[in-house]
């Protein structure tokens, strides 16, 4: 085994306390099959047949930013052949993986030394955009408007994996649609009221994770504490348990317990700021296991590159004024993906550096 590399170990503040474990409140699972039957021209048809769902999906992202979704549409037997086809990738040998290794300059690919907040974690990942190509700006810097385009790396091995990450990626976007929706509507907004930052370009992506057993759980972390950048996130968890949430109302972790063929939903830092802070993009991380390893697959659903984020006019007036300064997503995320790739010496970029005072 050897000794820790102490890479991966967390401040003795972050770093978990594994003989307590609070699943107790659990994470609310909603279920989505009254919207799927309203639901006409790719828009709810009548948003009044579905107010109890939007209700629960309010109450979800006021209180804890993180809910579970059964009954979402997404077939099952394609759901499993992704996470197939991710254990058949990972479990290759290194050399083999690395054959699409992604380089400083792009997303796309497979890595396996992220880091969260400056600490690496315990994890390897393989990424792919869901549009192809996908536009984003050149560097973070507010001065250079120049744009590149980046583009995927699938495997050669397995054969089937990019068939099935397509088929998949057409799926999971159709959900992740209609949250949108619910979202906006359990906001008082207009359905598609975000629809417009989505439907000509976007830079989301899908990620395999892949969490080996680590003899040091208590040291390290999967992935460090952090909020997902974009509006939100659907996740396809294995069965072995990990996800942490930080629960708002009294700062505790929580242990999500995964129920069987659900996802785990979670809202992103972009509709922290669209809300106005009416709801909170939930901060969350990974547990690691000294005798399980683990693999996951989220969806972030992230806006096109040039969307300048800010907090809905409808929601804002004189007695709750924008609490955000308009920021550009792109940039956002270019500084964020550049201060994951290895560590620095300054504190990442966080939401809260474009609240107002
Ligand atoms: O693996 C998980 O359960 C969550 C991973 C995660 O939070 C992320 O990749 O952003
Ligand atoms: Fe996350």
């Amino acid at each position: 085994m050897g000794e820790v590399d102490e890479a991966f170990i967390q401040a003795p503040e972050q770093r978990p306390n594994l003989s307590i474990v609070d699943e107790a409140q659990g994470i609310p699972v909603i279920d989505l099959s009254p919207v799927h039957q309203h639901f006409e021209n790719d828009t709810v048809s009548d948003p009044s047949a579905i107010e109890a769902v939007v209700k629960e999906i309010g109450r979800a992202c006021k209180e804890l930013g993180f809910f579970q979704a059964i009954n979402h549409g997404v077939p099952l037997n394609l759901r499993n052949r992704v996470e197939d086809v991710s254990r058949r990738f990972f479990s290759q040998g290194l050399e083999e993986k690395k054959k699409v290794a992604r380089d400083q300059t792009s997303l796309p690919g497979y890595y396996d030394s992220e880091h969260t907040r400056n600490v690496r974690d315990w994890k390897e990942g393989l990424d792919f955009l869901t549009k192809e190509p996908t536009s984003v700006p050149i560097s973070a810097d507010y001065d250079d408007d120049r744009t590149v385009q980046w583009t995927n790396r699938y495997p050669q091995n397995p054969p089937d994996l990019r068939g099935a990450v397509l088929e998949y990626i057409e799926e999971v976007e159709k959900l992740a649609f209609k949250l949108l929706e619910l979202i906006a509507l359990s906001l008082g907004l207009e359905p598609r009221r975000f629809h417009g930052y989505y439907l000509k370009d976007q830079s989301s992506f899908i990620r395999f994770n892949h969490y080996p057993a680590c003899p040091w759980p208590h040291l390290a972390l999967g992935v460090g504490p952090h909020k997902d950048p974009g509006a939100l996130t659907i996740l396809a968890p294995d069965e072995v348990e990990g996800l942490e949430v930080r629960r708002k109302s009294d700062k505790q972790w929580i242990r999500v317990k995964p129920t069987p063929q659900a996802f785990i939903i979670n809202i992103g830092e972009v509709v922290q700021v669209w809300s106005n802070d009416e709801y909170e993009g939930a901060e969350h991380r990974v547990v690691v296991n000294s005798q399980k390893e683990r693999y996951s697959i989220p969806f972030f659903f992230n806006p096109a590159h040039y969307t300048m984020v800010e907090p809905m006019k409808e929601l804002i007036n004189e007695q709750n004024p924008p609490k955000y300064k308009p920021y550009n997503f792109g940039k956002y995320l270019v500084k964020k993906k550049d201060s994951n790739f290895e560590k620095q010496n300054v504190e990442n970029i966080q939401i809260s550096h474009f609240r107002l005072p």
